[in-house]
């Protein structure tokens, strides 16, 4: 009798990091496997960001574990990319001077592709993406990104500044690749919509784990879990 065994896309033991020798976030345990979606939840300054950060190899661990797609933390980013990782960090991703088309044919997958994820884009492709809404240079972003079929998706506030209907179908096409086998790691304010998509999440304070559940468990909590770990101070 064999026996598979399936190494997360994300496993992270005693996960601490920071900046300048100083550590924003400590001791994080994360596991996140292909086809799940894990959402980051927290108030400004808990230590969202600096997790993905770390997860991408962007800053290195200070103590700890972080196994990425079978990389160690120690592996650099462009190699992580290499192996499936895409990265949408905070801010829009995308060449304001460029037109939508040459942004895309910028990604690791192709343009055409790029463009079925979000066919709403096709008619204004041809514009300098500085000239898009923020919407539509958030899906420039993200279906650049998807293109690529992409083992593990870190995404850092893609709904930032942005209408619910356009967030939704943001998050919509995150559980697409989800279901396709992808591993995504998610930051977000919005609690319910991300919740509505995620398989489970990760609530931080001051940079630890405070709690964590499935997406069902905390969305049951999800008032008392903003007004206790996301309006107030981190
Ligand atoms: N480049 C940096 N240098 C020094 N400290 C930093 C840096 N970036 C973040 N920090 C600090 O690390 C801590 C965690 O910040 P982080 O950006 O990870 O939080 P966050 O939860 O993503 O916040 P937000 O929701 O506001 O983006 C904060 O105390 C922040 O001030």
């Amino acid at each position: 009798m064999s026996t598979t065994i399936v190494t997360p896309a994300v496993h992270a033991r005693g996960l601490t990091a920071g900046y300048g020798g100083t550590p924003a976030i400590h001791e994080l345990d994360l596991e996140v496997s292909s086809g799940e979606i894990a959402v980051l939840l927290g108030a400004n300054g808990s230590g969202k960001t600096t997790t993905l950060l770390a997860l991408a190899g962007e800053l290195r661990p200070m103590a700890g574990t972080a196994d990425v797609l079978g990389c160690s933390a120690r592996t650099r980013l462009d190699r992580r990319a290499r192996s499936g990782l895409g990265f949408l960090t905070e801010g829009r991703c995308v060449f304001m001077e460029l037109t939508g088309w040459e942004n895309l044919k910028l990604g690791r997958g192709s343009a055409a592709d790029a463009v079925a994820h979000f066919p709403e884009l096709e008619p204004h492709l041809h514009k300098k993406a500085g000239l898009l809404s923020g919407g539509q240079q958030q899906m420039l972003a993200l279906g650049r990104i998807l293109a690529a079929e992409p083992r593990l998706i870190l995404a850092d506030e893609l709904s930032l500044g942005l209408a619910p209907l356009i967030v939704q179908r943001l998050l919509t096409a995150l559980r697409g690749a989800a279901d396709r086998g992808a591993a995504v790691v998610l930051v977000e304010q919005h609690i319910r919509h991300a919740l509505a998509v995620a398989d489970k999440g990760y609530v931080l304070r001051r940079g630890r784990i405070a709690l964590t559940g499935t997406a069902e468990e905390l969305n049951a909590d999800a008032d008392a879990i903003a007004r206790h770990y996301i309006s107030g101070e981190s």
